[in-house]
C-alpha cells in the first residue's frame, strides 16, 4: 500500500522525504524488520523505540513513523514525525488491513478472569452453529485448523490488525477477542469495531501495572465506553456481570444495550438449581428466550459464570437456546484451566491456570466441594509483577487446602526466596486456619512432594500455568511444563516397581516440613 494514502487519516507534525512509497508491511521491532517495512517508534517500559530506528533502517525500513526528531537516518528515509506513535499505529494497522473490522462481527470479552474460557465458549457455540468464527487470546489466534502463536493475550495493534485480516481471509464472519487492561490502557484495540463487549469479573490483579483497583477498574471499562454512541444497522450489546459491584458503573458508561447474567442477583439470563457433580454440573438458565436445563461437562461455580456470558452473547446473535444448549452440552473444556489430569492414579490431580486471588480461591472452592479426601495445593507468585496479591494468594491457598506448597512460577529477577517470603506474610500469625503449609523454591520437587502425599480420595491442585511450557528465570525462558511434569512424576507413582517405599506413610501432619523457609 501506499504510503501517502496510510497516512491520509493521520495528524501529522512534520513529513520529511518521499511519501509516494510502497509499504511491504508495518513493524514496531528493529528485529522484525523486513524490506520495505514502516517502522513505528514506540516509547516502551524498557526501551525506546526511538533508538532503534537505525537498525529499523538496516533492516529494510524506507519509512519511520517517530514522536521525535531524529539525527542520524540516512536522507533516502522518509520520516512522519506525530503527536502519538501507538494511536498513529493503531490507524495506521487499521488501513494497513483494510479495516477488518468493518466487515467482520467482532466480540471483545474482559475481565480480571475467565476471559480464555469465555472467548472458547463463544467460538465452540458459534462454529458449531455454523458461524465461522476466528479467536484471538492467550494460548493464540485461530480460525478453524489454522494456528498462530501470540506473545500477548491481546497483541499490538498491527499485528492483531494482521490477525483479523487472516480470519477474513479464512472466511470468518465473528472474531471474538480477550481484550486485557494492558491492551486497553495501551491503545491496541483502539481502531476495533466492537460490535459486543462482554465483562467477565474485576478482581485484584496486574496492581504492578495499574496501581489501584479504581485504576485497574477504570482501565477495564474502556471496552464499554468504547463500543460508541452510534445505533446502526447493526446493534452493539454490553454484556454484564449482575453479581459484579462494577457492572452498574459500566452500563452508564456505554450507549449500548445492556444483557446481564448472573446467579445471585436479577439477570436477564440467570442460573439456579445448581448441583456441582464429579463429572459436571447441571442448572437451570432463564432467559429473555424462555428457560432450559444444562448438563456441562464443565465444573466450577466460576465455570457457570463464563456459560452464562457465552449464553448472553449467543442469545444476542440470534442463536436459538436450544441450539446453544446443545452446544454447550458438548464442550469439552479449554487446556489448563481446571483440567483434571489422568495417568492411572488412585487420586484426582487438577491442572490449573489460576493466578490472582479471585481465580485461586474459586478453583479452590470448587475442588474442595468435590474432594472426599484432603485438598492439597501447589502455587506460586510471578515475579517482576503485583507484589501484593503473593500474601492474599498464599492466604487463600492456605485457607482452603489442607495442605499447600508455596513454590516459585516465573521469577523473573527477582529471587524466588523472596518472592516466597512475601507469600509467606500472608499466612505468618494470621488469622487463618490452622491447615498446614510450606515453601519448596524447586517447583518440580514441590510438586514431587505433593504427588507423593496424595492418597486415595485425595485432591491435588496444581495453580498458575496451566498451559505454559516454560518458566521465565532471569531473563531466560527454561522449559517447564507443569502436565509433562505430572505425568513424569504419576509414572513412577502409578508405577509400584517405583513406588518409594519411604512415602507409605499416610499422615500429612507429620510429613509435613517446617512452615519456614
Ligand atoms: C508492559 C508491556 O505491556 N510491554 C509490552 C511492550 O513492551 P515494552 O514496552 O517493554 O517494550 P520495550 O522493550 O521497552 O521496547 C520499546 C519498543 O522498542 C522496540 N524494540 C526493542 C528492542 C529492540 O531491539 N528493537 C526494538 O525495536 C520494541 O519492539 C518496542 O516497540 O511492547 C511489547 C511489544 O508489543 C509487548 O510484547 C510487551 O508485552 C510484554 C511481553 C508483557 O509482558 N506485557 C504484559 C504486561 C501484557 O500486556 N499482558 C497482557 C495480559 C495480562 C493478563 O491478562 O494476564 C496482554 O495483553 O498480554
Ligand atoms: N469467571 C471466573 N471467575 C473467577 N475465576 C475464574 C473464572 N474463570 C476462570 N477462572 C479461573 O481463572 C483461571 C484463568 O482462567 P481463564 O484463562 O479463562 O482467564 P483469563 O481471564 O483468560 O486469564 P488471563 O488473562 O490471565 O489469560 C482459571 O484457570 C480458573 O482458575
Amino acid at each position: 500500500m501506499k504510503l501517502n494514502l496510510l497516512l491520509n487519516p493521520l495528524l501529522i507534525k512534520q513529513v520529511q522525504g518521499e511519501v509516494e512509497l510502497d509499504i511491504s508491511g508495518i513493524e514496531i521491532d528493529s528485529r522484525q524488520v523486513m524490506q520495505g517495512c514502516l517502522f513505528v517508534c514506540l516509547p516502551g517500559t524498557v526501551h525506546d523505540g526511538h533508538e532503534f530506528a537505525i537498525q529499523a533502517v538496516h533492516a529494510g525500513a524506507i519509512a519511520l513513523i517517530t514522536e521525535k526528531e531524529l539525527t542520524d537516518i540516512p536522507s533516502h528515509i522518509t520520516i512522519v514525525q506525530v503527536p502519538d506513535a501507538r494511536r498513529a499505529l493503531a490507524i495506521l494497522a487499521d488501513v494497513f488491513y483494510g479495516q477488518p473490522t468493518s466487515r467482520l462481527k467482532l466480540i471483545g470479552v474482559t475481565g480480571t478472569n475467565g476471559k480464555t474460557t469465555t472467548t472458547h465458549l463463544v467460538e465452540h457455540i458459534f462454529n458449531e452453529n455454523n458461524k465461522r468464527t476466528g479467536l484471538i487470546g492467550t494460548l493464540y489466534m485461530r480460525i478453524g485448523n489454522y494456528r498462530e502463536q501470540t506473545v500477548n493475550t491481546t497483541p499490538e495493534s498491527h499485528m492483531l490488525q494482521r490477525n483479523f485480516r487472516t480470519m477474513l481471509e479464512h472466511g470468518a464472519e465473528y472474531a471474538v477477542v480477550e481484550v486485557s487492561s494492558h491492551a486497553l490502557d495501551m491503545g491496541r484495540v483502539r481502531g476495533c469495531q466492537f460490535r459486543t463487549a462482554v465483562l467477565t469479573n474485576v478482581t485484584h490483579d496486574h496492581l504492578d501495572y495499574h496501581a489501584s483497583m479504581e485504576r485497574y477498574s477504570d482501565t477495564k471499562s474502556l471496552l464499554f465506553s468504547q463500543l460508541g454512541s452510534a445505533y446502526g444497522d447493526e446493534s452493539k450489546v454490553a454484556i454484564l456481570n449482575a453479581d459484579d459491584p462494577v457492572s452498574p458503573l459500566y452500563a452508564r458508561k456505554t450507549a449500548a444495550q445492556v444483557i446481564t447474567y448472573g446467579i445471585q442477583n436479577d439477570a436477564d439470563i440467570r442460573a439456579s438449581e445448581i448441583q456441582m457433580k464429579p463429572d459436571g454440573t447441571s442448572l437451570r438458565v432463564d432467559t429473555f428466550q424462555g428457560w432450559t436445563h444444562l448438563d456441562l461437562k464443565l465444573l466450577g461455580m466460576f465455570n457457570v459464570y463464563n456459560v452464562l456470558a457465552a449464553i448472553a452473547v449467543s442469545l444476542a446473535e440470534r442463536i436459538p437456546l436450544q441450539q446453544v444448549k446443545q452446544s454447550l452440552e458438548m464442550f469439552e473444556g479449554v487446556t489448563g484451566r481446571f483440567e483434571p489430569i489422568y495417568a492411572g492414579q488412585d487420586f484426582t490431580i487438577i491442572l490449573d491456570y489460576a493466578h490472582n486471588p479471585d481465580g485461586l480461591e474459586n478453583v479452590l472452592q470448587t475442588a474442595k466441594t468435590m474432594t472426599q479426601g484432603r485438598l492439597f495445593c501447589v502455587c506460586g507468585c510471578e515475579g517482576d509483577k503485583d507484589r501484593m496479591k503473593r500474601p492474599i494468594m498464599a492466604r487463600v491457598a492456605a485457607s482452603y487446602a489442607d495442605f499447600a506448597i508455596f513454590t516459585s512460577d516465573n521469577t523473573r529477577s527477582e529471587e524466588p526466596d523472596s518472592i516466597l517470603s512475601d507469600m509467606l506474610e500472608g499466612v505468618k500469625g494470621g488469622p487463618i486456619p490452622s491447615n498446614g503449609y510450606t515453601a519448596v523454591v524447586d517447583r518440580r520437587e514441590a510438586i514431587s512432594q505433593v504427588i507423593e502425599l496424595a492418597r486415595p480420595g485425595d485432591c491435588v491442585v496444581i495453580a498458575g500455568r496451566g498451559h505454559e511450557t516454560h518458566l521465565i528465570v532471569k531473563d531466560q525462558r527454561i522449559p517447564f511444563d507443569d502436565r509433562e511434569v505430572i505425568l513424569e512424576l504419576l509414572g513412577s507413582k502409578t508405577n509400584p516397581a517405583l513406588y518409594p517405599e519411604k512415602w507409605v506413610d499416610d499422615d500429612v501432619g507429620v510429613r509435613a516440613p517446617e512452615a519456614s523457609l
